[in-house]
């Protein structure tokens, strides 16, 4: 028998799958309405004139309204706002139309990106992603609905993207973007955004656009900062020409980790979509050259110059061999030294018997066993959540506060009365940390710590899946 908590899964996807087919249904219907709209307003004419026409009368059309520039009517109505705009007009509109935008990523900065230029209408917009929605992408990832929580994020992005707008094509890549793939999505459209969120995508796309020859509008956003540029726009400068090298691994923050105020990456994601637009309807100056900085505490946006296309470029320099094929045959992720995927890396410096899963410890604490458990996060993680008589030692200050583990250990064994001391374990959010701290312990004469593998993250998962995680 299923359990409520799987009925509750099995008819929230029977109601997501009936709502898709919906919207798939409701689409066709309003591109058929359009037409009607357009066939209607021909045929009182014809009727009038009580006769069929036999090929050989004027367009109607030419004698009711001049539309050279091929909008439709339903086209005028929509885009009207922009057409009334001097500096944007029916040339720009349909420049827009003609146009092929792709998102890589329906994170953060890809779902403001996304919504404007459904909305504005870009003839067709791809979105690639592998991920699935969570319910900690909600506060920011505005494109994606809760009742779409474990489903595709392209598949909820373009849900949303075709309830704008139903006249425009939306294509779906369900997959991770990779050297493998890469050429052969990214040559099918005009423009590409990156707003993807980790350092071997940056380069590997920016490597991409430059043996293409496409313009990328490249965005990041991160606590409360946020910045962006346009790389490799008419022989301007490629994100290698700044960064030849990449950065170290420990300089590579990510959102799930030093956290991101939702409204930033909403601001940097919709000037992505703005710059694509602007160069996607001839428009405007994009801001290839320069870096745009926002910081949201100070209120502060600044634009700085930046380097112009380096001649020593690996990628686009003068010399350069850099070519399809090396495209595909480069490594990113050793390149970079940090993965593809979103997931974070898993470490394992300790030797075995350094280690006990979460389930041993549950089981140490039940047997009543003597012993001290030290979460390293940092302070601002401890208070959100953490396991009870756990004492919070950040790894910071680790080497300070040794004294203070020392301390709670002698006080462990006083008051359980043992003869051979009380234990150490360690913990931390995902088990990296807490190995660490395990192997400056045993070196400062800790010899008995432990680490807890996998940290809380395992807690939840293998002990107690109500205990709240972030
Ligand atoms: N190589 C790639 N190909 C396709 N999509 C990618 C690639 N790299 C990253 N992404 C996607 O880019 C998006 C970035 O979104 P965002 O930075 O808001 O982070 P997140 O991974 O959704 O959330 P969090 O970091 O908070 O867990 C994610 O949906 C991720 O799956
Ligand atoms: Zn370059």
């Amino acid at each position: 028998m299923e359990s409520s908590g799987d009925d509750v899964a099995r008819i929230r996807r029977e109601i997501q799958a009936l709502k898709d087919e919906k919207a798939c249904i409701e689409q066709k219907i309003s591109v058929l309405e359009a037409q009607l709209q357009e066939t209607a307003s021909l045929a009182p004419q014809l009727q009038q004139n009580g006769d069929v026409c036999n090929g050989s009368c004027p367009p109607i059309t030419a004698v009711g309204a001049n539309m050279a520039h091929g909008l439709s009517a339903d086209s005028i109505y929509r885009y009207s706002r922009h057409l009334l705009l001097p500096s944007f007009g029916v040339q720009a509109q349909s420049n827009l139309l003609k146009s092929s935008i792709l998102v890589v990523g329906a994170g953060g900065l890809g779902s403001p990106a996304l919504l404007y230029l459904a909305a504005c209408g870009v003839g067709r917009l791809g979105v690639v992603d592998h991920d699935v929605v969570e319910l900690n992408n909600m506060h920011r990832q505005v494109i994606h609905t809760e009742a779409y929580i474990g489903q595709p994020k392209v598949k909820s992005a373009a849900a949303a993207c075709r309830a704008i707008n139903s006249t425009i094509q939306i294509v779906e890549h369900k997959e991770a973007l990779r050297t493998s793939n890469a050429l052969e999505i990214l040559s099918r459209y005009d423009i590409i955004i990156d707003a993807t969120d980790n350092a071997p995508s940056r380069y590997m796309i920016s490597d991409c656009c430059v043996v293409l020859g496409k313009p990328l509008v490249s965005g990041a956003a991160l606590g409360l900062e946020g910045q962006l540029t346009v790389y490799n726009y008419k022989g301007g400068p490629c994100y290698r020409c700044l960064f030849p090298t990449p950065p170290p691994t420990t300089a590579c923050q990510r959102c799930s980790d030093s956290g991101v105020l939702g409204v930033v990456p909403g601001i940097i994601g919709c000037l992505q979509a703005l710059e694509a637009i602007k160069m996607a309807s001839a428009v405007g100056e994009p801001l290839s050259g320069r870096m745009l900085l926002f910081d949201a505490l100070s209120a502060r946006i600044r634009i700085v110059k930046i380097r112009g296309r380096s001649v020593q470029c690996e990628v686009c320099g003068e010399n350069t061999t850099f070519n399809q094929q090396q495209f595909k045959d480069f490594d990113y992720e050793k390149f970079t030294q940090s993965p593809l995927s979103t997931s974070p890396p898993k470490l394992k410096l300790l030797a075995p018997d350094s280690r006990i899963t979460s389930k041993e410890y549950k089981g140490r604490i039940v047997a009543g066993e003597a012993h001290v458990l030290v979460d390293v996060r940092p302070e601002h993680h401890y208070r959100i959540v953490s396991i009870p008589k756990s004492l919070n030692i950040p790894l910071a200050s680790l080497e300070a506060r040794l004294s203070e583990i020392s301390a709670a250990l002698k006080q462990e064994q006083e008051q359980e009365g043992t003869g051979s001391g009380a234990n150490l374990y360690v913990i931390c959010r995902r088990g990296n940390d807490s190995q660490r701290a395990v192997q400056y312990l045993h070196n400062k004469g800790f010899n008995l710590a432990k680490d807890i593998v996998g940290g809380l993250e395992s807690w939840v998962h293998d002990v107690d899946p109500n205990f709240p995680m972030y």
